[in-house]
């Protein structure tokens, strides 16, 4: 058993699957700051967005929106409301403008303490390139930079992996998350209707049965006037990989309980973390080190 976990503790987590969001940043920064609050005062310790939540969805429209974070008006809204509804808040993400002159452009998430303090920064590390045909082709890569590092999150709680929607097909990431220590593995994410329906609740499960976390996966809601259509069924798995709450697709404010005596329960009942054989396959997360801030990054 990770002694990390035994300092866990449990907390409400609420995952807001954000409808409305237009072409218009401000309004969609007020309303997600409505939304925030309602989870607040429903009693939410940790309060997560969709992917992309400031902003529609799509390659042209990562260039027209994106914002340094240190002059962002979006870090600038969750950084208040973190404060205000004294939560902790994983901010979806946000397409973000590289502040080295590089014009690299970022999918971005921010998360903040209730202090309203940014103690977490994860750019969207694997990026959204497919082709489906007849159905979806997408190409993130045609305005987008990848990240390169992986983010654990510091709380009262305990720490949180975050990751970013296509992050969710790559399972290092939450495997690396839970042997540092992780309790949850948390992805802000806007599938569609081709790949919501065939991978979306099955990746989650997947991520948070062969790692005994919890997984949660918050979409936007579905716009059908959007040219993105989001698969939205925003979810929150258990670590026996049990599905703990979800929903449909239209905007809404799903809650959980998070009680870290479950993971100790299931890996007590199944440990898997006693019996893995390193000695054949090598430890994965041992390749990784701390590097900057609650960041990671291979050399
Ligand atoms: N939008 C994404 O990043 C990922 C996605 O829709 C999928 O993997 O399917």
């Amino acid at each position: 058993m990770s002694s990390v976990l035994a300092t866990c503790s449990p907390f409400k987590l609420a995952l807001v699957q954000l409808g409305n969001v237009t072409h218009d940043m401000h309004a969609n920064l007020e309303h997600a700051r409505t939304m925030i609050l309602v989870a607040a005062s429903r009693g939410a310790d940790v309060v997560v967005l969709p992917e992309c939540f400031n902003s529609p969805y799509g390659t042209s429209y990562f260039p027209q929106y994106a914002e340094p974070l240190s002059t962002s008006a979006s870090v600038k809204m969750l950084s208040e409301t973190a404060k205000e509804a004294n939560v902790y808040i994983i901010g979806g993400s946000i397409p973000e403008l590289a502040e080295d002159g590089s014009g690299a452009i970022y999918n971005t998430l921010t998360a903040y303490n209730p202090g309203g303090s940014i103690i977490g920064t994860h750019r969207k590390v694997h990026l959204f390139d497919i082709d489906v045909p007849g159905k979806i082709c997408f190409k993130e890569s045609e305005t987008l930079t990848g990240g390169s590092w992986l983010t654990h999150i510091d709380t009262r709680y305990g720490k949180i992996g975050v990751g970013i929607c296509y992050d969710m097909r790559f399972p290092e990431m939450a495997m690396i998350a839970a042997r540092k220590g992780c309790m949850a593995m948390i992805y802000p994410g806007a599938f569609n209707t081709t790949t919501g329906p065939m991978h979306w609740e099955l990746l989650q499960r997947a991520r948070a049965v062969d790692n005994q976390i919890f997984v949660a996966a918050c979409s936007p809601a579905r716009d059908p006037d959007a040219s993105y259509q989001a698969w939205g069924h925003s979810t929150i798995v258990g670590p026996s990989g049990n599905v703990l709450q979800t929903c449909e697709e239209n905007e809404t404010i799903i809650y959980a309980h998070i009680d870290p005596e479950e993971i100790k329960t299931i890996r007590t009942n199944i440990p898997l973390y006693e019996q893995r054989r390193f000695d054949i396959y090598g430890d994965v997360s041992k390749t990784v080190d701390i590097k900057e801030g609650k960041g990671f990054k291979r050399e």
